[in-house]
């Protein structure tokens, strides 16, 4: 059994090592058939689903795992969204999501002018590669949480699910 994770991103490669430390898991490159920038949590789940299927359709006997962050509106405030996939090689589909986090207004005028939020948050926060590190969650929050340590949380819902189907501990 080994795991591929739909990213090169260290975020999602890392977080899901964290809670599969004894399968093999790595990051390749694969399309999440959305737009750069996901403006919704319908195509941010998507997305997740998408690189999770290209992952496992590629190779037998292999989990794939999408993870995708987005924006999406509740009423007129702009939320950061995160979803997570997991697809077996049986072909079974399980999702999840993970932390949201309202999006300053200077930041919700970029992603309207197109800008993909991971530039946005570079020149927010005068760093370089926001988003393979700490992330929005992680500038937002004043560094309470990383964006792996959201991810983290994003594939124990994943997990967790996967077991239940598996019967595994029962
Ligand atoms: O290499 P991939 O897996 O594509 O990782 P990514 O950093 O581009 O992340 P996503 O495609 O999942 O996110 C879609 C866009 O939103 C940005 N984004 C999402 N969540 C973010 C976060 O917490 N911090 C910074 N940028 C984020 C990201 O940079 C992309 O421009
Ligand atoms: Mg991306």
């Amino acid at each position: 059994m080994q795991i591929q994770v739909g990213s090169k991103n260290p975020t999602k490669i890392q977080a899901v090592k964290e809670m599969f430390p004894n399968i093999d898991v790595n990051g390749v490159q694969a399309e999440s058939g959305v737009s750069e920038q996901p403006f919704s949590d319908e195509e941010t789940r998507l997305g997740a689903i998408t690189r999770a299927k290209h992952c496992a359709i590629k190779n037998p006997y292999t989990i794939g795992i999408g993870l995708e962050g987005g924006v999406m509106y509740m009423d007129n405030d702009l939320y950061l969204c995160n979803w997570g996939a997991l697809v077996t090689p049986e072909n079974d589909i399980i999702t999840a999501s993970g932390a949201r986090i309202k999006i300053p207004k200077d930041i919700e005028e970029g992603l309207l002018k197109n800008v993909e939020l991971g530039t946005l948050m570079d020149t927010y926060a005068e760093r370089k590669d926001v988003s393979k590190k700490e992330g929005a969650i992680g500038i937002f929050t004043n560094q309470l949480i990383t964006r792996q340590e959201m991810f983290r949380h994003v594939v124990t819902l994943l997990k967790g699910q996967w077991m239940l189907l598996n019967n595994y501990n029962k």
